[in-house]
C-alpha cells in the first residue's frame, strides 16, 4: 500500500497520494529524498491514516485538499521531526495555518500552474450551461431526436451579454479574458483589489474592436458583489473559500439574479448555500448553474442531480496532464525546498522556472503561504 522509491536517501517525504507524472520523484530523489507514496485504494484519507503514514520520522508531506490538515496532522508531523507540508492545490482552505505556525511547519501550495486549465473549465461550464450541451447530449444518446425543430433545445447567446466575475485573482482574471476577448462580452466584477491587468486587457481590446468597426466591449470594477448579481447574464466565482466567502451566494442573492442567468463555481463548494441553489433551481427553470465543486464534496445537496438546468462535473477544473504534473511538481519543491534550508521564491505568480522541463528548478520553494509567519528567508532571484 505504500510505493517506496530511492529506499536509502537521507529525507523521508510522503506523499498521501500518487501524483502525475514522474518528475516530481526524480527531483525529490536528485536530492536524497526516500520518496513514499500511498497507493491505498481509499480516496479520502482519514487524519488517522495520515498519523499512520506520517510514522515516526517523517521530514516533508505532499498532501491533498480532501485531507485535514490541522494541530493533530501537524503536531504528528512536528514530533516525526517534519518541517514541511505542501497541498497539491492552490486552495489551502483544509490547512489550519495557523496550526501549521505553532509547529513550525512550512505550508505550500501550487499556484499559477493551474489559472489557464481552471479558467477553461470554467469557460466550458459556462457555454455548457448556455447552450444546454448535456441535456442535448442525453436526448440524441436516448435516442430523441427525430429531426431539426425551430424550439430545439434553444439556449442563451453570449455575444453582447455581460459576464460578472467575483474574486477576479489570477483564475477569474483568466476567465474573464476568455469570456471577453472569446464571445465579445462586457465585463463587470468585484473583488476586494482593483484587477489592473484586467482592466487594461479589456479597454486594449475594446479599442481593437472600435479600430475595426466593431462594438467596443465595456467593463466596471463594482462597488459591491450584489451590482454583479444584479447585472451579469453569466456569473463565475472565483474567491478564496474563508469565512467571508462562506455562503457568499445564498438565498437572497440568489434571488437578486436575473431569471435567465447562468451561474459557475469553480472555487470551493461552500461558496454557495447548495440547498437554497437546489431550491432557486427547482423554481426558476431558465436559470442554469454550472458547478466543479459542491458543498460536502463528494456528495451533492438532495435534488441537484435531478435538474435539468444543472450541469455537474467532479471537481476537475485543474485536470489537464500538463497542469497536474506542473502541480505535483511545485508541491514536491515546496517540500523540498523547506528541507535544504532553501530560500522561498520571491513571486508565487511567476512559477515558470520551476517547469521547464529542461533546465534544474531554482534552488527555492516555488510558494509557501505561511513564509512570513515563519520569517523564512526570501530568494533574490
Ligand atoms: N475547482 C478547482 O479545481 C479549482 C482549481 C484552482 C483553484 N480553485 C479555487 O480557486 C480559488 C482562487 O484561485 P486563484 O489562484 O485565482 O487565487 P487568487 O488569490 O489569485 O484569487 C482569489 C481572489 O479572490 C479575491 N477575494 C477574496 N475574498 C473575497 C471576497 N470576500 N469577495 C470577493 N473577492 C474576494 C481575492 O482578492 C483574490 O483576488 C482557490 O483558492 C481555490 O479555492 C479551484
Ligand atoms: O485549489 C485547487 O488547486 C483545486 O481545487 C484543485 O486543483
Amino acid at each position: 500500500m505504500v510505493q517506496v522509491w530511492n529506499p536509502n536517501g537521507k529525507y523521508r517525504v510522503v506523499s498521501t497520494k500518487p501524483m502525475p507524472g514522474t518528475r516530481w520523484i526524480n527531483l525529490l530523489i536528485e536530492q536524497d529524498c526516500r520518496v513514499e507514496i500511498c497507493t491505498r485504494k481509499k480516496t479520502i484519507l482519514s487524519v488517522e491514516d495520515i498519523i499512520a503514514l506520517i510514522g515516526d520520522k517523517c521530514d516533508g508531506v505532499i498532501g491533498q485538499l480532501t485531507e485535514d490538515w490541522g494541530e493533530t496532522l501537524f503536531s504528528a508531523l512536528s514530533r516525526a521531526g517534519g518541517k514541511a507540508f505542501s497541498n497539491m492545490a492552490v486552495g489551502y482552505n483544509n490547512v489550519d495555518v495557523n496550526a501549521a505556525n505553532k509547529y513550525g511547519v512550512a505550508v505550500g501550495n501550487t499556484p499559477g500552474v493551474l489559472t489557464e486549465t481552471t479558467a477553461e473549465l470554467a469557460a466550458s461550464l459556462s457555454l455548457s450551461a448556455a447552450r444546454r450541451i448535456v441535456e442535448a447530449d442525453e436526448f440524441m444518446r436516448a435516442g430523441l431526436y427525430d429531426g431539426w425543430l425551430p424550439n430545439l433545445f434553444v439556449g442563451n447567446l453570449l455575444k453582447g451579454q455581460t459576464v460578472g466575475v467575483i474574486g477576479a485573482g489570477r483564475i477569474g482574471s483568466a476567465y474573464a479574458r476568455m469570456m471577453v476577448e472569446g464571445f465579445k462580452m462586457n465585463l463587470i466584477y468585484y473583488d476586494l483589489y482593483q484587477a489592473t491587468r484586467l482592466e487594461k486587457f479589456v479597454t486594449a481590446y475594446a479599442e481593437f474592436l472600435k479600430a475595426n468597426g466593431e462594438q467596443p466591449v465595456t467593463w466596471k470594477r463594482a462597488a459591491s458583489m450584489d451590482e454583479v448579481l444584479r447585472e451579469a447574464d453569466v456569473i463565475s466565482l472565483h474567491p478564496i473559500l474563508d469565512k467571508t466567502t462562506y455562503h457568499l451566494v445564498n438565498k437572497e442573492r440568489l434571488s437578486i439574479m436575473k431569471k435567465e442567468a447562468i451561474l459557475v463555481n469553480c472555487s470551493r463548494g461552500p461558496v454557495i448555500d447548495e440547498v437554497a441553489l437546489v431550491e432557486h433551481l427547482k423554481q426558476n427553470p431558465m436559470f442554469r448553474v454550472g458547478l466543479d465543486v459542491f458543498e460536502d464534496e463528494p456528495y451533492m445537496k438532495p435534488g441537484l442531480a435531478d435538474l435539468k438546468n444543472a450541469v455537474v462535473v467532479p471537481h476537475i477544473a485543474s485536470a489537464s496532464k500538463w497542469t497536474r504534473e506542473g502541480m505535483a511538481t511545485l508541491a514536491a519543491l515546496n517540500v523540498l525546498g523547506k528541507i535544504k534550508g532553501y530560500p522561498v521564491w520571491s513571486d508565487p505568480n511567476r512559477i515558470e522556472p520551476f517547469l521547464n522541463e529542461n533546465v534544474p528548478p531554482p534552488a527555492a520553494s516555488p510558494s509557501i503561504v505561511n513564509s512570513k509567519s515563519l520569517g523564512l528567508p526570501v530568494s533574490r532571484l
